[in-house]
């Protein structure tokens, strides 16, 4: 029997922790473990006990891991002020647990909510606690499984005060770029949730605009997914580096062990989502920021998993295009068109944190963002270090596309990106994300747009005025009488 295979036993030294876990599926655990190898004494804790005790017995010779066996042992177990990260399933779950520690700690004591929790949650759950005195962060975490364990990315929110109990320990387990943690205090309360919901808008607009690529290659250019798992592992080296293009390469490439066919072909075609894209679009909708890219790549996972509805429009419609063959692309067309698209939906996300920032009063400073994205997180991307530095450079300016360094990347790409959607829509594959990124391109740049014949049929049928452009005021056609313009109000 060796050491590992002892079985667990509850603290024995009350007040000898430093921090506690409670949740110990694969992000908590791995995050308890991350705080052990660095030396933290930690005690971890699972609802579900049997899972905190396997915990302890597998990695307990990693460092100092105490197990509790309930939340009275858990905080028993931690000195004061108590550290508390609660690391369970976003939503009830997490209040459940916030409900059973409040009683069971002091003011002054932290719990920090390391899960996916929905900005307003924590926003409220703030202010709950503090009627009691207890000290609350919300802290974004990314990074899945092994960036919990390597170092993840982390957004913390938090009140001053409560950044220096926890943040000390979040920043030495976070991923680490030029010695700096990729770990911040973002900004009080929900601001730390809020950028984590935007970066994972983001994380499906990545997706989305990989999964794009990846059809057209194999629509259009007719690669299989080998071939295709060539591309981007080649594109993985050039400016779409990141941790997503490289693992695009290594699940293509998988092969299924039943069918000894590529693994993507056996995989069913419905994307699931756990809602922090649907919260990003939904926040962007209540701010008016057009996060249109975010917003069809979660409306693309939403379709694809409404397959009742797909299957009776293919037999309705069939899925046969009268317009003949394909145009093909170079596959150079399509990396340019990738990160174009890529950039626009950065500077979307980015809008977005800016517009809520100035809502919530968070004073959220943006340049820091893709500063601690650039490793750990799901969307770190070579990308990241030039916005860091555009951003810093250029801290004032409206959107990210009008930095000098991304207008001009941005607009060197843009007759790729258009012969990418122009031949997708002419060989009828779905590219929602990179199309909404052209309109959207395309919109922005426009000299007129025809929202003046949006305002003017406002008007017509509810008098709901319009303004000039070449004098001030509001206006209203008389158009159910004799066609006059008055000045309105
Ligand atoms: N998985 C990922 O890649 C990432 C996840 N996150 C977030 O981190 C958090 C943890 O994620 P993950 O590790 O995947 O685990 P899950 O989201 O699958 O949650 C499972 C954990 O929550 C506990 N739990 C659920 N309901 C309750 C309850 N009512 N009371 C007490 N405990 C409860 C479970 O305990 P029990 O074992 O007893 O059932 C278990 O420890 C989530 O908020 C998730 O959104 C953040 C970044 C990445
Ligand atoms: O936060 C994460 C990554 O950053 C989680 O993996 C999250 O579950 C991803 O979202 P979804 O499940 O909706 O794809």
């Amino acid at each position: 029997m060796t050491d590992s295979d002892a079985a667990p036993t509850p603290s024995t030294s009350p007040g000898h922790a430093q921090v506690g876990v409670t949740g110990m599926a694969v992000m908590g655990r791995n995050l308890a473990r991350n705080f052990a190898r660095h030396g933290f004494r930690v005690a971890v804790h699972n609802r579900t006990t049997s899972k905190a005790e396997a915990v302890v017995r597998e990695f307990g010779h990693e460092g100092d891991l105490t197990l509790a066996r309930s939340l009275e042992e858990l905080v028993a177990a931690l000195e004061r002020p108590r550290r508390v990260i609660v690391m369970v399933a976003a939503g009830p779950g997490t209040d459940a647990v916030i409900d059973e520690l409040v009683p069971l700690l002091d003011p002054g004591d932290v719990v920090a909510d390391a899960g996916n929790a929905h900005w307003r949650d924590t926003v409220r759950r703030h202010d709950a606690l503090a009627e009691h005195g207890i000290r609350f962060a919300g802290v974004g975490v990314s990074g899945g499984e092994v960036g919990a364990l390597e170092g993840p990315s982390v957004m913390p929110g938090a009140d001053a005060d409560t950044y220096a109990e926890i943040g000390p320990f979040l920043e030495v387990v976070s991923a680490h770029v030029d010695d700096e943690p990729c770990c911040t205090l973002v900004g009080p309360d929900g601001a730390g949730h809020f950028v984590k919901m935007v970066h994972n808008g983001i994380e499906y607009a990545d997706m989305q605009l990989i999964a794009e690529g990846y059809d057209l290659m194999r629509r259009l250019l007719g690669m299989e997914p080998a071939a295709a798992a060539e591309v981007f592992r080649e594109w993985d080296g050039t400016e779409l580096e990141s941790y997503l293009v490289g693992i695009t390469a290594e699940v293509l490439a998988q092969s299924d062990a039943g069918t000894a066919g590529p693994l993507v072909d056996v995989i069913r075609d419905a994307a699931e989502q756990k809602g922090t894209g649907r919260w990003t679009v939904q926040s962007a909708l209540d701010l008016g920021v057009p996060v249109t890219g975010i917003a069809e790549a979660t409306m693309a996972r939403a379709l694809s998993g409404d397959t009742a509805r797909r299957a009776a429009v293919r037999d309705a419609l069939g899925d046969q295009d009268p317009a003949g063959p394909p145009a093909r692309v170079p596959t150079d067309d399509l990396r340019q068109a990738l990160y174009a698209a890529k950039v626009v939906s950065y500077a979307q996300g980015l809008d977005l944190v800016r517009a809520g920032s100035a809502e919530q009063c968070w004073d959220v400073e943006l340049a820091e963002l893709p500063r601690i994205w650039r490793d750990g997180c799901i969307i770190r991307a070579r990308l990241l270090a030039d916005i860091t530095e555009a951003l810093e450079r250029h801290p004032d300016a409206p959107s990210l596309l009008a930095t000098p360094t991304f207008a001009r990347a941005v607009t060197e790409r843009l007759p790729a990106l258009r012969r990418v959607v122009g031949a997708a829509v002419q060989g009828g594959v779905p590219v929602p994300v990179l199309s909404a990124v052209l309109a959207y391109l395309d919109a922005l740049r426009a000299e007129r747009l025809p929202a003046a014949l949006v305002q003017g049929l406002r008007d017509y049928f509810g008098a709901h005025t319009y303004e000039r452009v070449d004098r001030p005021g509001s206006f209203h056609t008389a158009w159910a009488a004799d066609r006059t313009e008055v000045e309105a109000g």
